[in-house]
């Protein structure tokens, strides 16, 4: 089922295209998650509910490809246990502040990895890979963030190059071992960090980048209701459009991100499996393990 039915999505009916608008609750998702809820047991079982990890000794059941989710390590790899796997799945935050020493380590850390391939993604944190960002910064002349102020512009401008032990989606795909997997490092506006946009037209422009068809959406921060809690705040922080871009357009079999640390756990919503795989607790202890997970080799691969 295509959970929901709502005014935000409609399907124009010569080309069989979503088109996914501005939700009327976008800029205060706990609300959203109260009036969806309510009104549409959108997030309600017996479709969505949590779903337990599975133990990394459980056999790979044949014919599948074995997933292993990690996010948010910021610098911070060290005494992480990683499981059996075949693909690695970064979700971002993996430096505290994006300098060409962490991101290097980074990239070390993956080079002594098994898997036969790694995606990454960046997040908020890895400031010197948003370029606009970086301008910005400069403008300001660095003040709130004085290690980087440090850098020369010839140390960040080609900072991806350093990731030479992965493959980096920025608003792009690659289909490995048959699969379609996107990647993309927005999140709503908080404290004015990297590749923040304002909640609405913004981020909704962003993911209107993702084409239909992809297998795995990464992404580095959640969808609403899906892993997004802060009980900190008492507020739900994930974003409207992107839940409705997933849930009403793209439709992956897999959205894995991770940006909000309280919330790692995995959940579905009896299609979608969303992976939250902080591995940095709130407290930035790397304590949380990697995620792993199964699925079917797609027909061509
Ligand atoms: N209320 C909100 N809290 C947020 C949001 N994004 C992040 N956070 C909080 O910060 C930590 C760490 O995030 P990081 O990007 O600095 O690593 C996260 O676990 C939340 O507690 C937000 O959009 N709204
Ligand atoms: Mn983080
Ligand atoms: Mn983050």
């Amino acid at each position: 089922c295509v959970p929901g039915s709502s005014a935000m999505a409609h399907r124009m009916p010569t080309q069989g295209k979503v088109t996914i608008t501005v939700d009327e609750y976008s800029s205060n998702p706990t609300q959203a998650f109260t009036h969806y809820n309510i009104n549409q047991s959108r997030f309600q079982p017996p479709h969505v509910h949590m779903v337990d990890p599975i133990p990394y000794d459980t056999p790979k059941p044949s014919g599948h490809t074995r997933f292993v989710c990690v996010s948010d390590t910021h610098s911070r790899t060290d005494g992480v246990q990683m499981p059996y796997g075949d693909v690695l799945l970064h979700t971002g935050d993996f430096t505290e502040l994006g300098l060409p020493s962490e991101v290097k380590k980074f990239n070390d850390w993956l080079g002594s990895l098994p898997y036969e391939l790694k995606v990454v993604i960046a997040g908020n944190h890895e400031l010197t890979f948003d370029k606009d960002f970086m301008s910005e910064l400069v403008k300001q002349d660095y003040y709130r963030f004085p290690s980087v102020s440090k850098l020369k512009p010839e140390d960040f401008d080609n900072v991806q190059s350093l990731l030479t032990n992965c493959i980096y989606l920025q608003d792009s795909d690659v289909t490995v071992k048959g699969f379609r997997i996107y990647g993309t490092p927005w999140t709503p506006w908080f404290n004015g960090w990297g590749f923040n946009l304002p909640r609405g037209q913004s981020l909704l422009d962003k993911w209107n980048l993702i084409p239909e068809g992809i297998d795995i959406l990464m992404t580095h921060g959640p969808p609403l209701g899906f892993r997004d809690w802060v009980p900190k705040e008492l507020q739900r922080v994930g974003c409207v459009e992107l839940l409705n871009t997933v849930q009403r357009r793209v439709r992956p079999k897999l959205h894995a991100f991770g940006g909000i640390h309280e919330g790692y756990g995995i959940m579905t919503d009896g299609y979608t499996t969303f992976i939250n795989a902080s591995t940095c607790t709130v407290s930035f202890q790397p304590t949380n393990p990697p995620i792993v997970f199964d699925l079917p080799n797609p027909p061509s691969s």
